[in-house]
Parts: C-alpha cells; sequence; structure tokens
C-alpha cells in the first residue's frame, strides 16, 4: 500500500533522497545527474524519482513549498525506508556577505514555520541537521572551493511577509538567510531518527522584486547538487 502522497511503494524509494521544493528541479536533478531514473510518484505534482548516483540507489522527491507539505512528504518518505533526508533548496539572503548562486550550508533553521510549532506543541527547540551529513556537505564544498557560507537560516511560512527591514533585524542575530522547510525536516530527522540536513543556493535577497539570473542560479544549483549527492555517499 501506498502512503497518501507520496505513492511509491515499498522498496522503491532509496535510503538517500534529495529533498527539492520544486518538481522541475526534481526532474532535472533526476534526467541530470542520476543512472536510470525512474518515475515512482507524480501525485499532487509532487514528482519523486529513484535512480543510481555512482552505483548507490538514491531518489530525489519534490517537498513542495512550506513546512506542512515538506513534513508530509517527509513522514511519508520515512514510512518508504528514507533514511538520509537531504533538502536541496532555494533560499533569500539576509547576510550582506551572500551573493546569487552562493552555497549556504545549514547549521540550525530558526523555526518561524507553523508546521514545527505543531509538532513542538509550544516547546521552545533549537532545530539542527545530522551531524555528519552537515560536516560531509561543509567538506564537499570546500574541497570544490565553491563559494559558501555555513550557518544558520530562518525557516518561514509566508514568504512575502517578510521585507528588507525585517531581514535586517534578523542578520543583527546572525542570520544567513531565509528558506520554507529545513525546520521542519530537522525536526523530522530527529523525531524519526533519520538523518536530515540543507543544502541551499541563493536565489535572491530578501525583498528582491525578481530572482538572480537565470545562469548565475543554474550554476548554483548544479555546484550545490554535486556537493549533496557527494556528500549523500558519505553517510
Ligand atoms: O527552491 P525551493 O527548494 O522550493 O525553496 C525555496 O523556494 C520556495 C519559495 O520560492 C520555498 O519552497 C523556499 O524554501
Ligand atoms: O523563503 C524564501 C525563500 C527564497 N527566497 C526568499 O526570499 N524567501
Amino acid at each position: 500500500m501506498s502512503p497518501i502522497h507520496v505513492r511509491g511503494k515499498q522498496g522503491e524509494v532509496a535510503e538517500r533522497v534529495l529533498l527539492p521544493g520544486d518538481p522541475g528541479r526534481a526532474e532535472w536533478i533526476a534526467q541530470t545527474f542520476l543512472e536510470e531514473p525512474r518515475l515512482y510518484t507524480s501525485h499532487r505534482g509532487l514528482l519523486g524519482f529513484t535512480g543510481r548516483y555512482r552505483g548507490v540507489p538514491v531518489s530525489v522527491q519534490t517537498t513542495g513549498m512550506g513546512a506542512p507539505s515538506a513534513s508530509i512528504v517527509a513522514e511519508e518518505l520515512v514510512s518508504l525506508g528514507a533514511r538520509v533526508l537531504l533538502r536541496v533548496g532555494t533560499c533569500g539572503a539576509v547576510d550582506e556577505g551572500l551573493s546569487p548562486g552562493d552555497l549556504v550550508i545549514a547549521q540550525g533553521a530558526v523555526p518561524l514555520d507553523g508546521a514545527t510549532r505543531q509538532y513542538l506543541e509550544g516547546r521552545p527547540y533549537a532545530p539542527v541537521p545530522d551531524a555528519e551529513l552537515f560536516r560531509a556537505l561543509w567538506k564537499q564544498a570546500e574541497q570544490r572551493g565553491y563559494p559558501h557560507h555555513v550557518g544558520l537560516v530562518a525557516t518561514e511560512d509566508a514568504f512575502y511577509a517578510t521585507t528588507p527591514e525585517g531581514a535586517k533585524a534578523w542578520a543583527q542575530f546572525g542570520l544567513l538567510a531565509f528558506e520554507m522547510e529545513a525546520s521542519a525536516l530537522f525536526l523530522l530527522g530527529k523525531m524519526r531518527k533519520v538523518r536530515a540536513g540543507a543544502i541551499l543556493t541563493v536565489s535572491n535577497r530578501i525583498g528582491d522584486p525578481e530572482l538572480a539570473p537565470p545562469e548565475v542560479l543554474q550554476e548554483g544549483v548544479r555546484r550545490m547538487v554535486e556537493v549533496a549527492l557527494e556528500a549523500l555517499l558519505e553517510v
């Protein structure tokens, strides 16, 4: 029997899973990086593929946008046998030192989202990634010399509610960027005893009306996926 949303069957999802928000990115990753990719679910547009990377089974599963959708997908992936959940996403820069196309390796995610709050039932908590996955991401980015930043991100619900002024206020607490899924994935990693991590590409500055030029964004995403796949093989 398949779960309600991720309509894969037992055995169709690999232990190691990349999690982009965007189904187009999932398809591109599967076609560009995986050997013999096979679609196991397309329900609700949450495309999921399994193939091999350097001979090792890897899945790439769309989360959709936001922690409510990502948490549903993560729970169902775990029920299907996933043991490593690695978000490959985009983010809006807060810190002045970040440029479009740079990579951000999340060391923790401030949980501004409602899904994490509901799971925690009001408890204060600091969602952090799996330490070994985090270390592998950092090492792989460093080895390749790709511009990258390591630190705190915030997971928000309302993309358009965050203003440049609001972002500036967060910058004083060391926040690098905003995104919309990491905190719930990190929390679920701890709750369900699987490894979770997140690497992001800077797609814009908070408040920009447009994303970075396509070629800059595409090269950042390509680097992010390369780093993510190599890190996946280390855990
Ligand atoms: O590019 P993805 O992985 O979707 O990530 C970011 O982009 C979406 C918002 O545009 C949100 O999902 C946010 O987290
Ligand atoms: O949450 C997000 C994600 C990407 N870009 C933003 O501005 N905000």
